[in-house]
């Protein structure tokens, strides 16, 4: 399926609906008049919103985000075709494109490769459109270090606190009880890697609408100093 670029983990196919300051690049609004549309990197704990934030973002400015068509090895379902639904290549032309450094990120699920190529991005912003990359910590890592170029703006999705977090985790109702250990657990880091300073804007998902309305600002109107301040989860560690 088309997406905005994806985290590219497993649940992306099928569920996942997407598969991610400073004061000279704040208006991105602007920015879109004047043909300089930054990527924008969602990042934050597994649970935190993050899907439930970008779908009501999507819902309300439908044209002013750009799909991001990833490349897979596997072969194509009935009803999907090769530029659309993915970029359905051969594992050599895959492994090719690692090599040259082509790939955000990718990874491997059930034998088959996936991966969200710095071509398909760099497609969405020459269309005129806002590319989101809702990634990991890893994946953010993997940009500044390789395709810091693409010059994204580094959005955090936090929790209110952990003990919040579990609560979405469970009442999501998806997650196996080693699951939620594994998530939480890589909460843990995620949020420290956040108190680096690793992001341009916080936004913390507390009550959803406020939050919405924060990231909207953020993203849409680009007042990144409306953002939010990373909670302090000291307490809870
Ligand atoms: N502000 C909020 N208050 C209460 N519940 C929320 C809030 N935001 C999201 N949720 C709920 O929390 C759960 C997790 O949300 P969601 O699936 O969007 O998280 P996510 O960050 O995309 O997770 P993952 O990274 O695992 O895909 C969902 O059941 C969602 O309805």
């Amino acid at each position: 399926m088309p997406s905005t670029c994806s985290s590219l983990r497993p649940r992306q196919e099928g569920s996942r609906l997407f598969p991610r300051p400073n004061s000279s690049i704040l208006h991105v609004g602007m920015s879109v008049a004047a043909g300089l549309i930054r990527p924008i990197v969602i990042c934050g704990p597994s649970g935190t919103g993050k899907s439930t934030l970008l779908k009501k973002l999507f819902i309300d400015y439908p044209d002013k985000f750009g799909f991001s068509i990833s490349h897979t090895t596997r072969a194509p379902r009935p009803g999907e075709s090769h530029g659309v639904s993915y970029h359905f290549v051969t594992r050599d032309d895959f492994v090719d494109l690692v090599k040259r450094d082509g790939f955000i990120e990718h990874a491997e699920f059930s034998g088959n490769m996936y991966g969200t190529s710095v071509q398909a991005v760099e497609d969405v912003k020459k269309g005129g459109k806002m590319c989101i990359l809702d990634i990991d910590t890893q994946g953010v890592k993997l940009i500044k270090a390789n395709h810091a170029y693409l010059n994204p703006l580094y959005v955090f999705i936090s929790p209110p606190s952990i003990a919040s977090l579990k609560t979405r985790l469970t009442g999501r109702g998806t997650e196996s009880a080693e699951s939620m250990s594994a998530r939480l657990a890589a909460a843990v880091g995620e949020l420290e890697y956040a108190k680096s300073g690793a992001f341009d804007v916080v936004v913390v998902n507390d009550d959803l609408e406020r939050a919405y309305n924060v990231l909207r600002q953020v993203i849409v109107e680009g007042k990144t100093d409306e953002a939010d301040k990373l909670p302090d989860f000291s307490s809870e560690a």
